[in-house]
């Protein structure tokens, strides 16, 4: 009988185990360095600003996709390894970078115009190459006819606009002879601990440089050299909040002593924010504070001047943002600028389109979080952090005309109206005891729209438990 129980009883802590309700704690030096939601104002302010602008642009924009003549299949950005291209050959489109139609205050006003809060800058990709004029390498802007420091005037131009400024930086670094990715020999330990000391030193400098950045977005820590040695992952956040406490940092940065990433072996967030959300989005609200990067097109960052397949539409990525911000999280959209500095046409349209729509709707995304009610099929419901309004972002009118609302019980709905047509109030019809219909406007634009509803005083949408659904 005691046998029995014994078993039974290790039996349910390994199902506990691997159903990962039990992660057994380990200790380790090297994984989450804080735990749970930061609380401060910088990373508030990072919530609240929910809708931010991705850019990347590089010697690959130069490119645009396309080698001796011919479309390359893959992500632009990736041309050089795509189309097999020499260091040689690659490295003289540095004399290219000429930039005759760049303008940062031309960018910074598009960006502010779609109604971003923020932006992301790639200061150096996968290339190697850097937008600033750095200490440490010459494979830099200063070295090519353009001759300026772009990442200054991006970030003068953007702070002007009252959008704040990120740095993408890239771990992965094809140009540098030190750069391994994989370690396997000593000469390997030396090199790649050469080049530790280089990213230190850039970091360093892109953060004394331009205090005006708010945080930093590393990609490219996949490689099995950054894997083995996690440490210089944690070193590198150590190094930034010694040099900015307040600097914001997402996931994709860090590996633990173990090779684990984003995740320590623990199960804790390493980083601000979950980043792991790129050109997706999650099914339901992640517990932490996350953000979703997303292409136009289906996966071209870099400019590719032949854009194939499905190419989203504002509609599309209003809708995203829109259920990005229901579930807690912020969503910042791609522009691939061309090899001469300027935007392409889509791309400012596509800032056009959500921009106006923003101007109309921005209520119902800046500052907004989860509302906590039964999902309905019609589409996203988001609430603002203070004003207490609940916010319903139609995307699907319903043939019935009819939107369903179900609402804690007991509730009352006070205003009804559509965002931009305050003056005409809806009249909700209280169907069962806190369900209500509320009957859809018109829609005549193709765009999602937003109604606000007031709910009576005491009702506690905030505290509300929805429904398991
Ligand atoms: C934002 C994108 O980030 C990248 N890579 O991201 C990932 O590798 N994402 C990833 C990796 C594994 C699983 C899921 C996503 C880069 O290679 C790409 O050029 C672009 O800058």
């Amino acid at each position: 009988m005691r046998r029995k129980l014994v078993l039974s009883a290790v039996f349910f802590s390994l199902c506990l185990l691997v159903s990962g309700q039990l992660i057994a704690q380990i200790p380790l030096k090297y994984g989450a360095s804080r735990e749970g939601k930061r609380t401060d104002a910088a990373m508030q302010r990072w919530r609240e600003n929910r809708f931010g602008q991705f850019i990347h642009f590089g010697l690959y924009s130069l490119a645009g996709g396309h080698w001796n003549g011919k479309y390359v299949e893959g992500a632009a950005e990736w041309i050089k390894g795509n189309a097999r291209i020499s260091d040689e050959d690659y490295e003289a489109l540095t004399r290219q970078f000429v930039l005759p139609e760049f303008d940062a205050r031309e960018w910074a006003r598009i960006a502010k115009e779609m109604g971003v809060k923020y932006s992301v800058i790639t200061t150096k990709h996968h290339e190697g190459f850097c937008l600033w004029p750095s200490e440490y390498t010459d494979y830099d802007v200063s070295r090519t006819p353009f001759g300026r420091d772009l990442l200054k005037e991006y970030v003068d131009a953007y702070t002007q606009e009252g959008i704040d400024v990120y740095f993408y930086y890239s771990i992965i670094d094809w140009n540098h002879p030190d750069w391994r990715s994989r370690v396997e020999t000593v000469e390997d330990s030396l090199a790649f601990f050469r080049y530790c000391d280089f990213m230190n030193k850039q970091i360093t400098e892109l953060m004394t440089r331009y205090p005006e950045v708010k945080g930093f977005w590393f990609d490219g820590t996949w490689d099995k050299s950054v894997v083995k040695f996690g440490k210089i992952t944690w070193d590198i956040e150590q190094l930034m909040h010694r040099l900015n406490p307040g600097i914001i940092c997402g996931s994709r940065l860090r590996v633990d002593e173990k090779g684990a990433r984003h995740f320590d072996t623990n199960g804790k967030l390493m980083g601000d924010y979950e980043q792991g959300w790129e050109r997706s989005l999650p099914e339901k609200a992640p517990q932490n504070d996350w953000e979703c990067v997303m292409t136009i097109p289906e996966n071209q960052w870099g400019y590719q001047a032949d854009w194939r397949g499905h190419i989203k539409s504002a509609t599309e990525i209003i809708e995203m943002l829109a259920a990005a911000t229901s579930m807690n999280g912020n969503f910042v959209l791609n522009f691939g600028p061309k090899g001469d500095g300027s935007l392409r046409e889509e791309e400012k349209q596509m800032a056009r389109k959500v921009g106006k729509w923003m101007q109309l709707n921005g209520e119902a995304i800046y500052g907004c979080v989860q509302a906590p009610l039964k999902p309905q099929k019609w589409g996203y419901y988001t609430r603002h952090r203070d004003n207490g309004f609940v916010y319903m972002v139609v995307c699907y009118q319903p043939v019935s005309g009819m939107l369903k609302v179900v609402l804690p019980t007991g509730s009352v709905i006070e205003n009804c109206v559509v965002l931009g047509k305050e003056g005409m109030e809806l009249k909700p019809e209280k169907s069962t005891k806190n369900e209500f219909v509320i009957p859809a406007p018109e829609v005549k634009d193709g765009f999602p729209y937003v109604i606000r509803l007031k709910l009576k005083e005491g009702d506690s949408v905030g505290n509300y438990v929805a429904p398991k659904v």
